[in-house]
């Protein structure tokens, strides 16, 4: 029976909640699919500076390298946000982006039929709503030097090199040629030169895929197209921040931050993990929303293991479990037939999958 190990970091606030849910559907499709997980956990974020000073210990890293993917909860805090920037939870996650080398974050965001109502927008316009933002995750303002702040200044670099914006638009088309064929670009070429060049790089990838539409936005555009009318986009590829704001943004398309799943790749080994924080607000209440973190297994599934049936069966699970009305708090105005915990959610999915 083929074993894979997973490399499971939970995190702070809900995370261990939620990887806890994806752990337990990960187990039934393994047990339905004929293959078996050796899980491994390590520490990352405020929980692991606690225990040993440091947000991102290097046994974390090497446990992470010696597996076939990650699972990732959220880390953060309001206790840690005091700390020097390098001791905070955030240090840690950004760290371990850029030692993994994962620069492509592909964050999907779909409108499930069964919670149109649930959108912020009406459903006539978010209906049939399909989205892969794809996000660069170890570059741009989040890594640039210099960077720092004195008792009255504050600032950072938002620097893009070629190769980085290279790498990231030939993920994007390639992305782009398995769905609808169309790439928007997102930047602020109108004001920043570095999107002036990234504009230019993506123009230049684009000659490669010619079956591929681009188009370019500003991304305050971007951001109010978004509500206007989502349906335009397909693809959206975007620098690091820009991708982080505007997939949150997307989210509310969705009915819930608690239902967007990502992929971190373009390395040996992927990050899975749900696009949200760690909700300090509902940590420990059992009320958070897993199906980010269970339909990130999902694409840890499809992307890290070639195991498309298993992700089939989990995708399918999850919209089951929506169809038959079982919602989290956090959706629980919307067509819910019962309100369920964050366990018990977990627990519907995995056994919509045994059966
Ligand atoms: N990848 C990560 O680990 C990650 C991502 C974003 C924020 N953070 C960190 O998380 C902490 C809190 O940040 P924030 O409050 O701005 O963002 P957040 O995403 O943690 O929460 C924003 C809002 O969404 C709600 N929410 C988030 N996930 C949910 C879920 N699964 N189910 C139901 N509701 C959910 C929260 O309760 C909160 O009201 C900060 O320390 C931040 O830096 C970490
Ligand atoms: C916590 C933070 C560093 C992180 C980011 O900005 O990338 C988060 O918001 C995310 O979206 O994963
Ligand atoms: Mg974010």
């Amino acid at each position: 029976m083929k074993n894979y190990k997973i490399a499971l970091i939970k995190g702070d606030g809900i995370g261990p909640e939620i990887v806890d849910e994806a752990v337990k559907v990960l187990d039934a499709v393994s047990s339905c699919c004929g293959f078996h997980f050796e899980y491994e956990e390590a520490l990352m974020g405020g929980c692991a500076y606690d225990i040993t000073g440091d947000p991102l210990p290097q046994e974390t890293i090497n446990i992470s390298l010696n597996s076939d993917a990650v699972l990732f909860g959220a880390i953060g805090g309001e206790q840690w946000d005091s700390l020097p920037r390098e001791k905070r939870p955030e240090s840690g996650l950004l760290r371990f982006r850029k030692e993994l080398g994962v620069y492509a974050n592909l964050r999907p965001a779909v409108v499930y039929d069964e919670l149109v109502n649930a959108s912020s927008l009406k459903p006539e316009i978010v209906k049939g709503v399909d989205i892969m933002v794809v996000r660069e995750l170890i570059g741009g303002i989040y890594f640039g030097e210099p960077k720092g702040r004195d008792e009255n200044r504050g600032w950072n670099t938002m620097v893009y090199t070629r190769d980085e914006i290279v790498r990231i638009a030939h993920q994007a088309f390639k992305i782009a040629m398995t769905r609808s064929k169309r790439v928007c670009s997102i930047d602020k070429a109108n004001v920043l030169d570095v999107s002036q060049l990234w504009r230019e790089v993506v123009e230049d990838v684009a000659t490669d895929y010619p079956e591929v539409e681009l188009s370019h936005m500003y991304v305050d555009n971007a951001a109010m197209q978004l509500i206007r009318d989502p349906r335009q986009f397909d693809v959206m590829l975007t620098g690091n921040i820009f991708g982080d704001i505007l997939s949150d943004e997307a989210s509310m398309l969705s009915g819930s931050i608690g239902l967007l799943p990502s992929a971190s790749v373009g390395a040996k080994i992927g990050v899975y993990e749900p696009i949200h924080g760690s909700a300090p607000d509902i940590a420990g209440q059992g009320i958070a929303n897993p199906i980010a973190t269970i339909a990130s297994a999902s694409m840890m599934l499809r992307y890290a293991l070639g195991e498309n049936a298993a992700a089939d069966k989990i995708d399918e699970a999850i919209k089951k479990a929506l169809s038959e009305g079982y919602r989290t708090q956090d959706l629980a105005q919307f067509d819910a037939k019962e309100v369920c915990s964050t366990s018990e959610m977990g627990s519907i999915i995995a056994n919509y999958i045994v059966r």
